[in-house]
């Protein structure tokens, strides 16, 4: 049976600006409050999902969320009409208002952790949403995901969907962006690798001293038990503590992977050589290319400043792999002189392909952050709700929509904006029809 890795990006909503949220995430918090284009934003994520399809990649799109998140301001005790929480909101708590209007659910990386059915105990395809407990912006996806993944993969016989951890930041989960399988084809069971940045339990251990570690080796535990992944196949790998300290706030900012490639910066992990070693054992016999870049080559500040590692690696259907790249990685010198380099190796590896992705990039999400991957054969891909994924019609019709509904400049006085809320709302509940997704949003639910 034919196997696909589709690649499901998140649209970015109409209330996209820069807040500076992120403590640890150099680009956010070096852009808080500059101006920002949601109209932009919006399509170069779809620029970027078009000319992947065009490649003939499958590609899905998942759903943005309501913002400005009127339930939970309403939770935190502002009350009255809409218009009158947000102005209280924005007045009395700007920094609640402010996370209550983040569109960082365009990150899909962070939606959840999937595992394709060739690796889970029953044969599903299993998703877990991700807590996102470390930022309180952040914390405010995972219910909503949950049920956008649902109306995507709607069909039980093939997908399994799990609630999503504890909100505790003893099981800080990042879903996806702290995931990555290694296999020798989509379609055979594979090797997960989770990483961690800490551990919840065992403060003896190593820890980042500066920036948080967002997620636990004991909430990677709890998803690979939750999968039904056997031990036999999962490796579970420390980052290394000095390169979150250094703005690596997510493994995808300094590795990726892609079936049986694993591309990464020296520094990435801790205790690298056990890491590797337990890695290929897992793998079996057939080749497994490490492409593993130095510091000499690259700094880690040069990655973290480009995202080189931010890039998705795809198998072409011609069989080549090819490296999805933001131009921040042509306008870095040693990236650049890199990239032109690797594509004469003898890997994988054989092109890199540059997209303008700066209005995500500002808040640290480069390509792979923008995409949650979903490896699938044909049974299951027949199973996915055809109006999520990307041809040329339903291409026009959501640039058509973004059009329509988005705004070229937003900055934070215009969150405070009521009008901005009844923008948003009328985009999100077209959109829901234009992907058939039913009603997933609290204001449809009223
Ligand atoms: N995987 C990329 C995630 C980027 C995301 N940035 C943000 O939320 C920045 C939002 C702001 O600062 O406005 C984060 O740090 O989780």
């Amino acid at each position: 049976m034919k196997q696909f890795e589709v690649n499901f990006d998140g649209l970015v909503g109409p209330t996209h600006n820069y807040a500076g949220l992120s403590f640890g995430n150099v680009a956010s918090q070096s852009n808080a409050n500059a101006i920002s284009s949601p109209k932009q934003a919006a399509k170069q994520g779809l620029a970027k999902m078009k000319a992947l399809s065009d490649m003939g990649m499958v590609q899905g799109i998942l759903a943005p969320q309501e913002r400005p998140d009127i339930a939970t301001l309403r939770r935190l005790g502002f009350s009255g009409s809409d218009a009158s929480v947000l102005e209280q909101a924005a007045k009395q708590a700007r920094e609640v208002f402010l996370a209550c209007c983040s569109a960082s659910s365009m990150w899909t990386a962070n939606a959840a952790t999937v595992s394709p059915s060739a690796d889970t105990a029953d044969g599903r395809v299993h998703f877990t949403p991700a807590n996102l407990t470390n930022k309180f912006h952040r914390s405010l996806e995972p219910e909503v995901t949950g049920r956008i993944l649902k109306a995507t993969f709607a069909n039980e016989k093939y997908f399994a969907h799990h609630a999503h951890l504890p909100d505790n930041e003893h099981f800080g989960d990042e879903g996806a962006a702290n995931h990555t399988r290694l296999c020798s084809s989509y379609g055979h069971s594979g090797v997960e690798m989770f990483v961690y940045g800490r551990y919840a339990f065992d403060t003896s251990k190593p820890a980042p001293r500066k920036y948080p570690a967002r997620q636990t080796l004991e909430a990677c535990q709890a998803i690979a038990r939750l999968h039904g992944l056997d031990e036999d196949s999962v490796v579970y790998v420390q980052q290394n503590p000095d390169v979150i300290d250094q703005g690596v706030f997510h493994n995808d900012v300094i590795a990726v992977g892609n079936q049986n490639v694993l591309f990464f910066h020296e520094q990435a992990f801790y205790n690298k050589e056990d890491a590797l070693a337990e890695t290929r054992r897992k793998f079996g016999d057939s080749p497994l290319h490490f492409i593993e870049v130095s510091s000499d080559a690259v700094s880690v500040q040069d990655a973290v400043k480009s995202y080189l590692f931010n890039t998705q690696i795809l198998t072409l259907p011609d069989g080549n792999m090819t490296i999805i790249a933001p131009t921040e990685c042509q306008e870095n010198e040693s990236v650049y002189r890199y990239l032109n380099e690797l594509v004469t190796l003898n890997t994988p590896i054989k092109s890199v392909n540059y997209f303008d992705v700066k209005q995500s990039m500002r808040n640290g999400g480069g390509p792979a952050c923008l995409r949650l991957r979903v490896a699938l054969d044909q049974q299951e891909l027949d199973a996915v709700n055809p109006n999520t994924l990307i041809n040329d019609a339903q291409f026009d019709r959501l640039n058509r929509w973004v059009d329509k509904h988005y705004r070229d400049e937003l900055n934070e006085a215009d969150l405070r904006d009521p009008q901005l809320l009844i923008e948003s709302r009328t985009a999100l509940d077209e959109l829901t029809q234009l992907l058939k997704l039913g009603s997933v949003y609290p204001f449809q639910q009223d």
